[in-house]
This record gives structure tokens, C-alpha cells and sequence, in this order.
């Protein structure tokens, strides 16, 4: 019987300092044809990777945090991709299992006139094996965030039960647990997803949502109505896309801060980035108006360049704009800003 191996990552040497963000979640190799070529018809494909929770750590990574992606994949040349390109931003990729009897998940992206479907190839996938066991490895401990979304738990009953126990057994000691809702209606119905999704959000810490999907799965786009529904976290942030974005933190009045003006590229992972941005500002202790401008410059780094992980800007860049005056955020314009980079 085959068993499970790690890969080695020649970029970390023994006895590195624990991580301060973990997360955890399936990442697959997506096939795109070209622009508006249905794929149907194609006979090309571009091979990326993209999955929100490795997107997350790749960012925080690039922002300067110590990150590990916890995960499965096959032991095929998919599974390979995957572990070099989410390496390639600097995240650990120690924590992820190669399962040598499940195949890594792929996403196939289809153009059409009314935008862009998509269809998912990842039923029994190795990621889709993950159970509770899978954030047992003590390397894990000391992280200060453990990151994950409601991606997961709709992937298998395994899956479900590993979210269920990171988030009410909390596995790793003294972590926040950070969880973006992130509904896909291509792998359970709002029906199905709504009670579950809110049941496990409000036994986060931290939770981020979009008032798109909290208006499919719990019929609200009020920031407030939705921290009704989600009182136990203490702080839930609610994104309305090129509007803004509402912290709602435990005692204290609700902090909002439009987001910039930009010109979009390319929008997904762009919430990926968002989440990302918050947590690096939670990580260097700024305030929630700071955490909220980060989340904010991130994703515009997302929405500006094709691909689900786009390369950042130094830290000197976010740290101007972050501690920028409040008029300067009124909004901010970042139309130019492969110019300002
Ligand atoms: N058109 C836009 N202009 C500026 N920022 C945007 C725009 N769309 C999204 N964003 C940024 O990306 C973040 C995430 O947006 P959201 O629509 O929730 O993304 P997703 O659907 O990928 O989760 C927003 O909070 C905002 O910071
Ligand atoms: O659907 C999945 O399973 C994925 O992981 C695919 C995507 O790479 C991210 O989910 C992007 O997500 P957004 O930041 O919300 O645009």
C-alpha cells in the first residue's frame, strides 16, 4: 500500500521559526483557453494554479510573513505544479501530504459571452482526503493565524469534519482562526451551504464576507443584519467590491473605508488579496482602519494583473498609502497603478 510522502523544500532549511500563518485548503491546476474562446471549441489551454487558501498564504508571504499552505495533493505532474508554484511565492509547503492514490484537483475555465463559467474536476481529489488529522503535524504550533474558508467544508464529509475541528477544537493552541465564507455555488446549493457556512463562521475569530454571497446564503447585504447573524466572532468584515469594505469589531463602533479606484484587469482572487492584506495589517498589530486600507491595496494588486497571485509592491509602498490622511482615502485613485509601482 503506497503511502503518503512530503515534498522537500530546498528553500527552508531545519529548524526555521514556527510560522505565524497556516492555512489550509485545496489548491488545483486550472486550464484556461484564450480569451473569449469557449472551451468547446478549444484546442489551446493556458495551465495555471489557483486555490483561495494557498492565494492567501502567497500573499502574506510576499508581505514578509513566515507561512505554511496545509494540504493534499496527487502524486502526479499536477500535483507537482502546484507545490512549486505556491513554493515559488515563499510559502512552506512541507505541511502538504502527497497522496499517491487520489489525483490533484483541476478547474477549467470556460468564456462565454456572459462571462466566464466554471468547471471543477476535484470530486475525490487528494485535497478532498483532508480530515482532522491533517492539522495534527506539532510543526504547526505556535502560528498566530490558522486560515481557512467555507471552500472546504463543502469539498467531503472529511473536509467538514477538518474545518469542524479547527474551529471548535482549535488545534493549534492560541491561533486565530480567520475564515473567508467564499460560497461556491458549483459545489453545494445556498440551501445546503447557508446553515453550515454560518454555523462555522461564528465560531471564528475572524470572519470576511462579501455582501454578494451573504445575500444568497442568508438573504442580507447589511453589514450590520449580517453581524446579527454572526455575533460570536470577534470581528467579521463585510466587502462590497468596488464600494468598500465594513469592519465590525466587538465593541466598538463599525469602521468603514472605500476601496480604491482601480483599473481591473482581471478580478479573481481579488478577495484572496483582500483577506491577505487585513490579516498582514492584524499581524503587525495596525488598527482596524489600517487593516482595512491594507486588505484594500492588496486586492487592487490582485485586480490589476491577470493570474490568482500577483507579484507586491515593497512594504514601503502599502506603509505610505496606509498611513495616509483620511481625505487622501476619499477614495483613493490607483488608476495608474502599474505607474505608481
Ligand atoms: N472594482 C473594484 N475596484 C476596487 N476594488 C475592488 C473592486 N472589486 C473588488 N475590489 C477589492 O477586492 C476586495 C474583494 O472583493 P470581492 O468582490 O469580495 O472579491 P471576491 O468576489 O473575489 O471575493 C474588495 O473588498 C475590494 O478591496
Ligand atoms: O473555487 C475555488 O475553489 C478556488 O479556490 C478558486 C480561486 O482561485 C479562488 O477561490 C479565487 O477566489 P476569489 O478571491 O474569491 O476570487
Amino acid at each position: 500500500m503506497p503511502t503518503d510522502s512530503r515534498p522537500d523544500q530546498a528553500s527552508v532549511p531545519a529548524g526555521l521559526p514556527s510560522v505565524e500563518v497556516a492555512t489550509v485548503g485545496e489548491t488545483m491546476v486550472v486550464l484556461c483557453p484564450a480569451p473569449g474562446e469557449p472551451l468547446e471549441h478549444a484546442e489551446r489551454v493556458a495551465v495555471s494554479v489557483g486555490g483561495a487558501e494557498s492565494n492567501v498564504a502567497g500573499y502574506l508571504a510576499r508581505l514578509g510573513h513566515r507561512t505554511s499552505w496545509v494540504s493534499r495533493v496527487g502524486d502526479d505532474p499536477f500535483g507537482r505544479a502546484v507545490i512549486r508554484h505556491v513554493a515559488a511565492a515563499g510559502v512552506r509547503v512541507d505541511q502538504v501530504c502527497v497522496d499517491p492514490t487520489a489525483p490533484t484537483g483541476l478547474y477549467v475555465k470556460d468564456p462565454g459571452p456572459e462571462g466566464t463559467a466554471v468547471h471543477y474536476y476535484r470530486a475525490g481529489s487528494a485535497a478532498a482526503r483532508m480530515d482532522p488529522a491533517t492539522l495534527a503535524d506539532p510543526a504547526l504550533a505556535g502560528a498566530r493565524v490558522l486560515h481557512l474558508s467555507g471552500i472546504t467544508p463543502a469539498l467531503s464529509a472529511s473536509c467538514r469534519a477538518l474545518v469542524e475541528h479547527a474551529v471548535t477544537d482549535r488545534p493549534l493552541v492560541g491561533s486565530l482562526v480567520s475564515f473567508d465564507v467564499n460560497h461556491r455555488a458549483r459545489l453545494w446549493s445556498a440551501e445546503q451551504a447557508a446553515p453550515v457556512l454560518r454555523d462555522l463562521a461564528n465560531r471564528c475569530d475572524l470572519v470576511f464576507v462579501g455582501q454578494d454571497e451573504a445575500e444568497t446564503l442568508w438573504g442580507t447585504t447589511d453589514p450590520t443584519a449580517v453581524r446579527e447573524l454572526l455575533p460570536d466572532p470577534e470581528t467579521v468584515v463585510v466587502k462590497d467590491g468596488a464600494v468598500g469594505a465594513t469592519a465590525l469589531v466587538r465593541d466598538a463602533e463599525p469602521v468603514f473605508v472605500p476601496a480604491p479606484r482601480v483599473t481591473v484587469v482581471e478580478p479573481v482572487g481579488a478577495g484572496d488579496a483582500f483577506a491577505a492584506g487585513y490579516l498582514a495589517g492584524l499581524l503587525r498589530d495596525l488598527d482596524p482602519t489600517r487593516r482595512l486600507r491594507l486588505g484594500h491595496l492588496v486586492a487592487a494588486q490582485a485586480l490589476t494583473s491577470s493570474g490568482d497571485n500577483a507579484p507586491v509592491p515593497p512594504w514601503a509602498w502599502f506603509e505610505k498609502l496606509v498611513d495616509a490622511p483620511a481625505d487622501a482615502w476619499s477614495p483613493l485613485d490607483l488608476t495608474d497603478l502599474a505607474a505608481t509601482t
